[in-house]
């Protein structure tokens, strides 16, 4: 549904995007992670049509990001999201599907839904007025008035409090169910874990991994096995845990030896316990490996 191939973007000399390749599947949650400055914004921006690529290409729903036609399929929720503060929620949505050519009656109805689902109160305050929850709630049910099958969502939780964060992720689980497919940005580890069918990880301009968090898991991280043991095991690090004994390793080879050394000391292994690596420690790991990377090569 979302392809990117070879995504670049240089700002004067400064190579902002080095090369984001990705594909995004129908009915997919795709989470872009990465620090600061990282290139994810311009990443969407370039797949949303909205900043054209220095090189390379994106397609979304079969249209070329840069075709016109290709928008109506498209909701895209920008980072900072400034609304019209004279307005309503209600006038300012109907405004925006007018803007889409929806018919009215179809906007009306779809406006009340989906202010319905995000649960909005006070639909006739001031937008000035409200809380930066029910702005970023106003502004997520802008993305959807033209019903798009794909959303680009810049940081759609970034700065809200953890009740609205929450929500915001739910409701995303909520697109995704209802068929759409939804890529958005983050830099908190735990949205894009907790949501993501698939996330990619970017630094410095590039994307350092990607696949399912548990691929990633395998694949960049590194697992510790605690062995428990009823007697110290004299050839191994051993500290003690109650009334047992505990030796880290890093592989199943290394746990057989624990084993066997443990026999040889007339005790046995009572436990083995795995330590899998949390996504923010590998994605450190990595941003740590690349800092001299593309963008420091330059
Ligand atoms: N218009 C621009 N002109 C020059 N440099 C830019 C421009 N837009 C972005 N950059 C730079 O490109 C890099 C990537 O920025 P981008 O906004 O894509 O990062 P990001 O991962 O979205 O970061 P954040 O989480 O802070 O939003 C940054 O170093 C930024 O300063």
């Amino acid at each position: 549904m979302i392809e990117a191939d070879s995504l670049r973007k240089t700002y004067g000399d400064f190579p902002a995007v080095v090369g984001s390749t990705f594909d995004v599947e129908r009915g997919e949650i795709f989470g872009i992670v990465g620090p600061n400055g990282a290139g994810k914004t311009t990443t969407l921006k370039m797949i949303a049509g909205l900043i054209e690529p220095s090189a390379g290409s994106a397609t979304v729903a079969g249209f070329d990001a840069e075709d016109p036609e290709m928008r109506r399929s498209l909701g895209f929720l920008p980072e900072e999201s400034p609304l019209y503060e004279d307005m309503t929620a209600r006038s300012y949505l109907d405004f925006f599907a007018d803007l889409y050519d929806v018919p009215s009656e179809t906007a009306t109805e779809r406006i009340e839904e989906t202010l319905d689902r995000l649960e909005l109160d006070h639909r006739d305050r001031r937008l000035g007025d409200v809380s930066k929850g029910m702005k970023r709630k106003v502004a997520i049910a802008r993305s959807l008035v033209n019903d798009p099958d794909v959303l680009v969502y810049d940081e759609p939780a970034s700065g809200l409090d953890p009740l609205t964060t929450n929500y915001v992720l739910e409701f995303v689980r909520e697109l995704r169910d209802a068929g759409k497919t939804v890529l958005f940005s983050a830099h908190n580890l735990y949205h894009v874990e907790s949501v993501c069918d698939r996330v990619a990880i970017m630094n410095r301009g590039e994307i350092v991994a990607r696949g399912t968090v548990p691929e990633i898991r395998e694949r960049y991280g590194t697992t510790e096995y605690r062995v428990f043991t009823s007697v110290p095991v004299p050839a191994f690090e051993t500290d003690p845990a109650g009334d047992r004994h505990v030796t880290t390793v890093a592989d199943m080879a290394a746990v057989e030896r624990v084993r066997e050394a443990a026999g040889e000391a007339g005790g046995e292994v009572v436990d083995i316990r795995t330590d899998e690596p949390s996504l923010e420690e590998i994605f450190l790991d990595l941003a740590a490996e690349t800092v001299d990377g593309p963008r420091g090569a330059q």
